[in-house]
């Protein structure tokens, strides 16, 4: 049996409740539909925030009514709003600025509808078949289908401020009532504001404006370095494959480097005090492990060959150059007597035990990045130790959406695109030093996103498990792009911005699942589909974010300043073209001063991405507004001027 119960919002009825005709109409309105409903006593409230809430609390906490019709909600149902707003535009375009709520608070289901008997009548007719079954889903009575139902209000996301839709000129009261909503605009603090649309809202009710803050360059960063945090440690071989770690504890040495008395050069271990003259030749040492090293006394002397073992008993050695052979063996196999032609002092040429490495001594601290320029690694192998704690790199799984893309070589139908996102960002990620999964190409359709997604994200305990996920297309207003609803409402993704004041990248969207689990946690960046926006906002944002995951000691690629070789426009965003930079040394001195010339890499439409090509650095261009001369703003930036340069590559500098 389904229990209703009417509340009335009205400071005129409350104070004459025999002016309330929405009540009644909405009471013979159902009676007449759903003639085994009943009705418990509803009430007439006042336009107050508090009133409201003890009114709806008591229906639904106390009475435990099945239905309430209210001005509050918990949890938000946007299907049954769709409904009524759709009901509505079919009476008055003005319906469109609307904002009706529909949810659930524990097991009751709650909707708006609007103060006039007839608005109220038209929208209550247009959700009333779909109650029944929003309310078994609001007791929990199938929970797969509540896992999958649009309707599902646990599973929906609530709508922020700026998107709800209420009738009230005042929606005070829900603020105050409802505990999902969160306000909070800042980015990077961890209020969750799901922004993105119901993904089964008609093209013609979408937002028109983005609903997310467009925030700045600078937000973005400190948002992604929140989620970012190292990964855990774990313990890999000492061998080439550790480049790109970072060491997750302080490395001292178990062994003295090196480990006997070494000679540093070839020649004739000598007793120093012996000085110059002639010698006895002794046995020859080489550099051999498990060697047998003779004993020499005074007036003898050994030949050894560098980094061979300094024979007991000798103290110096002295380079062949300075010796000469007196007396040899018949076939010049042996030598008997060689001239040392003079003196050395004790010490000379001998590596001392552990005088290059102490054993017990630091050889590299924690948070040291193993480099594939060599020290690093070489450190370690020399320390003796077999293995090593690092942090984890992040594993990255890279997926293009679309319709139109299409692979290379496939045929290139109308209206299809070549995917170059992929590739390329394939292989920035493994440039970078990171293991990839390619997840291919997926098409534009919730299902099929939400199953690529979930599976790659390893929501379902896919084995394509990936830490970061990269995708590119579908963030921005277009009717396909539907990557932030899908992360949002069929992934458990938390959108945590969905658009950044930069030039190329605007649309950039970044998620994490498992927000509150830092070892589990799950970034994803939706990079938008232009192929300049995709690869410039992976090394702006996405890449500092794999290195820090990684630890790396500086995530940020480096900068320096650079002189523009041509004018360039600005834009109403910071913007960062793509140039190619020399290195320019002063004629004077050359080495003493040093200075970047960047030169534009011509068109720097973002879906050329030709404009990529040959580039070593994205050159920051400031916004038009920051560029103000007598309180003018400028639009160029004029030859000569310095600007700041991302480096991407120093190769041919
Ligand atoms: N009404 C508005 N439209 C657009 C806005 C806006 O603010 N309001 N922003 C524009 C900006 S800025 C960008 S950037 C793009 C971003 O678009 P999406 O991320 O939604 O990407 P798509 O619509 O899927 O594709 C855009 C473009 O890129 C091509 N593409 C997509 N994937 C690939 C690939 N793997 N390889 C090569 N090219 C690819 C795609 O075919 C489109 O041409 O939105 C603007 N629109
Ligand atoms: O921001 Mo979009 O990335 O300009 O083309
Ligand atoms: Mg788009």
């Amino acid at each position: 049996m389904v229990r209703v119960a009417i509340i009335t919002v009205s400071d005129t009825c409350h104070a004459e409740p025999s002016h309330d005709r929405s009540g009644p109409a909405l009471r013979d309105l159902i009676a007449s539909k759903q003639s085994d409903w009943t009705f418990l006593a509803g009430d007439i409230v006042p336009d107050d925030a508090d009133i409201i809430r003890r009114a709806v609390v008591r229906l639904c906490d106390e009475e435990k009514v099945d239905l309430a019709i209210s001005k509050v909600l918990e949890k938000e149902a946007p299907g049954l709003v769709v409904a009524m707003i759709t009901e509505s535009l079919k009476v008055t375009p003005l319906a469109s600025l609307s904002r009706p709520v529909a949810g659930v608070r524990g097991s009751t289901v709650i909707v708006t509808l609007p103060g006039s008997p007839k608005g109220a009548k038209e929208n209550l007719t247009a959700i009333l078949p779909a109650l029944p079954h929003a309310m078994q889903l609001a007791r929990g009575e199938s929970s797969r289908q509540l896992h999958t139902s649009p309707m599902n209000p646990v599973n929906v996301a609530p709508i922020s401020s700026t998107t709800s839709h209420d009738y009230s000129h005042n929606h005070s009261h829900d603020h105050s009532l409802s505990h999902s909503h969160d306000h909070s605009h800042s980015s990077s603090s961890g209020g969750h504001r799901a922004l993105a649309r119901p993904l089964d809202t008609p093209v013609a009710f979408r937002a028109r404006t983005s609903p997310y803050p467009m925030i700045s360059i600078a937000d973005a960063h400190r948002t992604i370095e929140q989620y970012s945090t190292a990964l855990d440690a774990v313990e890999l071989p000492v061998n080439p494959s550790l480049v790109g770690h970072v060491l997750a504890e302080d490395v001292f040495s178990v062994e003295d480097v090196p480990a006997y008395r070494a000679s540093i050069v070839d020649g004739y271990a000598v007793i120093a005090s012996d000085g110059a003259g002639e010698f006895q030749v002794s046995r020859p040492v080489t550099a051999e492990k498990d060697v047998q090293v003779p004993r020499i006394t005074p007036g003898q002397i050994a030949r050894v060959a560098s980094g061979a073992a300094v024979p007991e008993g000798a103290d110096a050695v002295v380079m062949v150059e300075y010796t000469e052979v007196v007396r040899a063996s018949q076939d010049g196999s042996l030598e008997e007597v060689v001239r040392v032609a003079g003196a050395s002092r004790s010490g000379d040429n001998i590596r001392e035990v552990g005088s290059d490495m102490a054993k017990g001594t630091p050889v590299l601290p924690k948070g040291t990045l193993i480099t594939n320029i060599g020290g690093e690694l070489g450190s370690l192998a020399a320390s003796g130790r077999s293995k090593v704690l690092v942090h984890r790199k992040p594993r990255v799984g890279v997926l293009s959406t679309g319709n139109e893309v299409v692979e290379i070589g496939e045929t290139l139908g109308f209206g299809a695109v070549r995917d170059s996102n992929r590739p390329t960002l394939i292989a920035a990620v493994r440039g970078a030093g990171f293991e990839v999964v390619d997840l291919g190409i997926a098409k534009d359709e919730p299902n099929h996103l939400a199953t690529t997604l979930r599976s790659a994200l390893g929501v379902d305990s896919s084995p394509h498990e990936v830490d970061v996920l990269l995708t590119t297309g579908g963030v921005s207003m277009g009717d396909l792009d539907l990557l932030k609803p899908v992360l949002e409402q069929r992934c458990g993704v938390e959108i945590l911005f969905g658009r950044v004041d930069v030039k190329p990248g605007k649309p950039l969207t970044v998620g994490v699942l498992g927000k509150d689990e830092p070892k589990g946690r799950k970034l994803v960046f939706a990079l938008p589909g232009n192929p300049v926006s995709a690869i410039v906002t992976f090394h702006l944002f996405g890449l500092p974010a794999l290195r820090r995951l990684a630890a790396h000691p500086s995530p940020h690629l480096p900068t320096v300043p650079a002189r523009l070789l041509h004018s360039v426009p600005t834009d109403s965003r910071p913007e960062y073209m793509r140039a190619r930079l020399r290195m320019i040394r002063s004629p004077a001195t050359g080495l003493a001063t040093v200075e970047w010339i960047a030169e534009i890499t011509g068109m720097q439409r973002s879906s050329r991405v030709a404009s990529l090509a040959g580039a070593n650095a994205l050159v920051r261009v400031s916004p038009r507004k920051e560029r103000e001369v007598e309180g003018k703003e400028v639009g160029r930036v004029g030859e000569g001027e310095v600007v700041e340069a991302v480096v991407l590559d120093t190769e041919g500098w």
